[in-house]
């Protein structure tokens, strides 16, 4: 597949831990190519913003309340097939279900602070990434 471009988070457990390091060297090494990096934070209407997808779920305020209760650290990532290999070198959701090596095996403790956000889609990918960065702030 022609090289795409997928866009994550580290998030505030993550972060909290001092996992960024750790992480970013995971992905780097598997390959995706860091085209913008920022060390930031989502106020509350951000982050409803941001996950407005899941507005209507019982998980919503915590997801919204979690996300809002630290820095974070928001990537676009490039590499071929990004969506799908990122997404396999994240691991699932729950961590408890995360295969072994992956990053949430390794970094996440519970299925909200679960370390890392990877994109769905090319689509939401274009999205999360616009939702983060300007066109000057990336390569
Ligand atoms: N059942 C749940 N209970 C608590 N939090 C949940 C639950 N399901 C999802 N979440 C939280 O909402 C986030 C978004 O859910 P989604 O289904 O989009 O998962 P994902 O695509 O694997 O995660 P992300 O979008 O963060 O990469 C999850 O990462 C998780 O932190």
């Amino acid at each position: 597949m022609a090289n795409n471009r997928t866009f994550t988070m580290i998030k505030p457990d993550a972060v909290a831990n001092g996992h960024i390091g750790a992480i970013l060297d995971q992905v780097t090494k598997a390959g995706f190519k860091i085209v913008a990096l920022k060390y930031t934070s989502l106020s509350a209407e951000k982050a409803g913003e941001f996950y407005a997808v899941h507005a209507e779920r019982g998980f919503f305020a915590d997801l919204v309340g979690f996300m809002s209760s630290g820095p974070i650290v928001a990537a676009i990532l490039e590499k071929d097939n990004a969506i799908e290999d990122f997404r396999k070198l994240i691991g699932a959701t729950d961590p408890a279900k995360a295969d072994k090596g992956t990053i949430r095996n390794l970094f996440a403790k519970s299925i909200d602070a679960n370390a890392v956000h990877g994109s769905d889609s090319d689509e939401n990918a274009e999205i999360e990434g616009n939702f983060f960065f300007s066109s000057f702030e990336r390569f």
